[in-house]
């Protein structure tokens, strides 16, 4: 008998564009976080800036699919994000480390890295040598059988980025993983993001811009919800040659394009 074959089996696995949003509208409660953005990205490590309010949590969380977007199109490894159906597909190849890692305090590090595995449907024989894995890339495998609440702030955020790392994910969203690092641990992870962006689209939130320049192959700046400036870091360096307020040129630039868009605006 021959066996009927959906379209979901012969679709390609990788995309061009794993993020692509237009006009993409997001809520935080009633406010309007994220406001008609535009954007496009692909296989690599995209630093994501912007001043306390900007949106970036609340659109990682849309990108996270952990909630609906207000309006717009969001299509996320080439599924329609905002048709329900098609977000366990998604949801199975994309990492995330939330602003605020939520965990069990009494499970292990290897617990909490296991249990993401198992919620993003890793098949059950893989998941002990993956979180194996995942804990060893973040440099906690001496720590992998403590318990979460035993571990200091920068340890914690280790142990969320090997959760949110442990299924390869072909979509990684950060939001602000080097808090609580210390300038060691900053400088390994950069190294490890860029592992991660060889063959991933990893998106980083951050507010330390030196973060971007060392690690990300694109930076996006935005500002009350809206999309102030994408480009390479060697851009955002250039805007500040001339001007702005900060200790480097990256700094300086971001200051830049900032208060010219608010000048604009
Ligand atoms: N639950 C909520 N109800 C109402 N407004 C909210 C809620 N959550 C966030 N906001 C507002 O939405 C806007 C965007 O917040 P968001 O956390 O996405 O920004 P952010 O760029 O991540 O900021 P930060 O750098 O401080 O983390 C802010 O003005 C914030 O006050």
């Amino acid at each position: 008998m021959v066996r009927a074959v959906s379209a979901d089996e012969v679709a390609p696995t990788r995309h061009a564009w794993p993020i692509e949003a237009a006009g993409l509208s997001v809520k935080a409660g009633r406010h309007l976080a994220v406001d008609g953005l535009d954007i496009r990205l692909g296989t690599g490590v995209h630093g994501l800036l912007g001043p306390n309010g900007a949106g970036k949590s609340t659109l990682m969380r849309a990108l996270a699919t952990v909630v609906r977007p207000h309006r717009g199109r969001l299509v996320l490894l080439g599924a329609d994000a905002t048709a329900g159906r098609a977000l366990r597909p998604v949801r199975a190849r994309l990492g995330y480390l939330p602003q605020q890692f939520g965990f069990y305090p009494r499970f292990t590090v290897r617990d909490a890295v296991e249990y993401m595995a198992w919620l993003r449907e890793m098949p059950p024989a893989a998941v002990p040598a993956a979180a194996q894995q995942a804990i060893d890339r973040v440099r906690l495998t001496d720590r992998a059988d403590a318990k979460l609440k035993s571990l200091s702030g920068g340890m914690l955020r280790r142990a969320g980025i090997a959760q949110a790392i442990v299924n390869e994910p072909e979509l990684l969203l950060l939001d602000e993983p080097t808090v609580g690092l210390d300038p060691e641990q900053r400088v390994e992870f950069r190294e490890l993001m860029r592992e991660l962006g060889a063959d991933s689209c990893v998106l980083v939130s951050t507010h330390l811009v030196e973060d971007v320049v060392a690690a990300c192959s694109d930076v996006i700046l935005m500002d009350q919800g809206r999309l102030v400036f994408q480009g390479v870091p060697a851009d955002l360096v250039r805007h500040g040659e001339t001007g702005g307020v900060g200790d480097s040129a990256a700094e300086r630039g971001y200051s830049v394009l900032l208060h010219r868009h608010r000048g604009a605006a």
